[in-house]
């Protein structure tokens, strides 16, 4: 498949509209998702691990907010178990349209349904594993518990949730300590001072972190036995949270 490499932001734009998943954005995506979040392929791969850890015969794995569904990809590499489907959900046409044209390509026995939905209206049900990579951020901050307990119930008993997220810091000194090594990261991958900064205004009241307090109280609150980070690089973490 062609992708190009990510210059959406690199020309003065006067007043970037907010960020969006759209056909531009679909065409540079896998370039602009690596080089923007610190460990997103070594993340990828992990989630391929723990699917083939926890994904159960007879059930279902759901990736809400695949985009161009990698860690559907992953999955479907390590799954094991007998009578596995992986659900992925995005509300992107473009994604998932392209999502479509890279699956066709793909070979394996594990059968994915792709859904062009919002993730919040999505049916869940008989889920042995959940993924979440990069999307609850997306979500308004009010939605979030109800989302979380609805994917909890989806849950079976041992079942996983994989929520990764930008983290916001409560202490100020590590916020902007996280923010601009996170930028750093940025430019050791190419970026420009002007495509990091346009990016972060286009981004503002988008994509809205929390503190990983904030998503383990939730999590928990939203009936998980538990819920640990198990990786970070700068702001940028994954959580395994357990049913
Ligand atoms: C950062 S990307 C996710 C990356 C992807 N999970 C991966 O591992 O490559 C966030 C995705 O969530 C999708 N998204 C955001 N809000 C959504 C919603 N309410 N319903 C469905 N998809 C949503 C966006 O369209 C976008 O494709
Ligand atoms: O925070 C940033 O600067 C980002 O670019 C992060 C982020 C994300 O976490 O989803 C935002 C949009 C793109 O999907 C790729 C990466």
């Amino acid at each position: 498949m062609n992708f190009k490499k990510d210059s959406l932001y690199a020309h003065p734009v006067e007043s970037p509209e907010g960020f969006q998943f759209d056909s531009a954005v679909t065409a540079v995506f896998p370039d602009m998702i690596q080089r923007s979040v610190p460990g997103y392929r070594s993340i990828i791969s992990a989630i391929g691990l723990l699917a083939g850890r926890f994904a159960q015969a007879n059930s279902l794995c759901y990736d809400l907010g695949c985009s161009l569904g990698a860690a559907t990809l992953a999955m479907r590499h390590q799954i094991e178990a007998h009578d596995c489907r992986i659900i992925a959900v995005d509300n992107s046409e473009a994604m998932i349209e392209r999502f479509k044209k890279i699956l066709a390509n793909d070979t394996s026995p594990i059968e994915v349904e792709t859904r062009c939905e919002d993730i919040r209206d999505t049916r869940l049900e008989n889920a042995s594993v959940v993924v979440l990579n990069f999307t609850l951020q997306f979500i308004p901050i009010e939605d979030r518990s109800e989302f979380l307990r609805n994917i909890y119930q989806a849950l079976l008993p041992g079942g996983i949730l994989i929520l990764s997220e930008k983290l916001k810091f409560d202490d100020p000194r590590q916020q902007q300590l996280q923010t601009e090594m996170h930028h750093a990261f940025k430019k050791a991958q190419g970026y420009s001072d002007l495509e990091i900064s346009q990016k972060r205004t286009a981004l503002e009241n988008v994509l809205i972190p929390e503190t990983f307090s904030c998503h383990q109280q939730r999590l928990l609150k939203a009936g998980f036995n538990s819920a640990e980070v198990w990786f970070q690089y700068f702001n940028f973490a994954s959580i395994i949270a357990l049913k």
